[in-house]
């Protein structure tokens, strides 16, 4: 009889903790469908080129311009996370198509519009589309692209070394704001465990050397 009962009580809590489960479980995947639902959905696409409509383009100094792009929508996304950048296309020179990697100044919290700050070369080709861009033309956007993939609290302090446009992905950061917002908390000269590099080749190479020489491993060095 003692044997029933104890049994009989086993199974009951065998139930219990089968629903437990399944109410978590059932819980926890209806959260991720609200976070995602609410979540907007971004304009890029991977796989295909998308145009954008340039809605006004700001010269910053004698070859640098800042480009901004209106989104389909005032409300619209562009959904490239954090340190990825996008593939543009456009023509050089001679009316050959050339693609090249950008990174926006601005972020998924910048709704309906995204910019972009760029260097033009006098000889680049990419460089000459951008130079022959008017407000209302369109330009050809594909991504994300990139393999550095930020997620919050992944290491407890970044170092960010950039030169020439390398300023770019670091400027998505809005460093001075943070500076400002967070003042105990973000700091231009914190104590570093990852670097992230962007900039022109020989700038990487000698910065990986120099960081090297200063005990940053490679595998702590992040070049875009
Ligand atoms: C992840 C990533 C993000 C980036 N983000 C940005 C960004 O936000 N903004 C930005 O401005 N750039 C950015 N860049 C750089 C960008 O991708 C291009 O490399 C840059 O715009 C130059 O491209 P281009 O086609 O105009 O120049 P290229 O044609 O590649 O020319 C490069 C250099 O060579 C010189 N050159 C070319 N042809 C000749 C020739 N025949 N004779 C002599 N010299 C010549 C050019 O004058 C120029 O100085 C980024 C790069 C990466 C990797």
């Amino acid at each position: 009889m003692r044997m029933e009962v104890l049994q009989s009580q086993r199974v009951e809590l065998m139930v219990g903790i089968a629903f437990a489960l399944v109410a978590v479980g059932a819980g926890t995947a209806y959260y991720f469908y609200l976070s995602n639902k609410n979540k907007p959905k971004g304009c890029l696409d991977p796989e295909n080129f998308k145009k954008f409509k340039l809605v006004k383009r700001t010269q910053l100094s004698h070859n640098v311009a800042k480009f901004r792009f209106d989104l389909p929508t005032p409300t619209s996304v562009l959904g490239l996370p954090i340190g990825q950048h996008m593939s543009c296309r456009g023509k050089d020179s001679q009316g050959e198509d050339v693609i090249k990697p950008y990174t926006p100044t601005t972020l998924d919290s910048d709704v309906g519009y995204f910019e972009l700050v760029i260097k033009m070369y006098p000889q680049g080709r990419m460089s000459h589309h951008f130079r022959e861009m008017r407000e209302g033309d369109y330009l050809a956007v594909k991504g994300p692209k990139g393999r550095f993939k930020y997620q919050p609290g992944q290491v407890r302090a970044f170092g960010m070394l950039a030169g020439g446009t390398g300023i770019t992905p670091m400027f998505q950061e809005e460093l001075a704001n943070l500076a400002c917002s967070f003042p105990n908390r973000f700091n231009v000269y914190y104590v570093l465990n990852q670097i992230l590099r962007c900039g022109p080749p020989p700038m990487n190479k000698a910065m990986a050397a120099h960081l090297e020489a200063l005990g940053y491993a490679p595998q702590m060095q992040f070049q875009f």
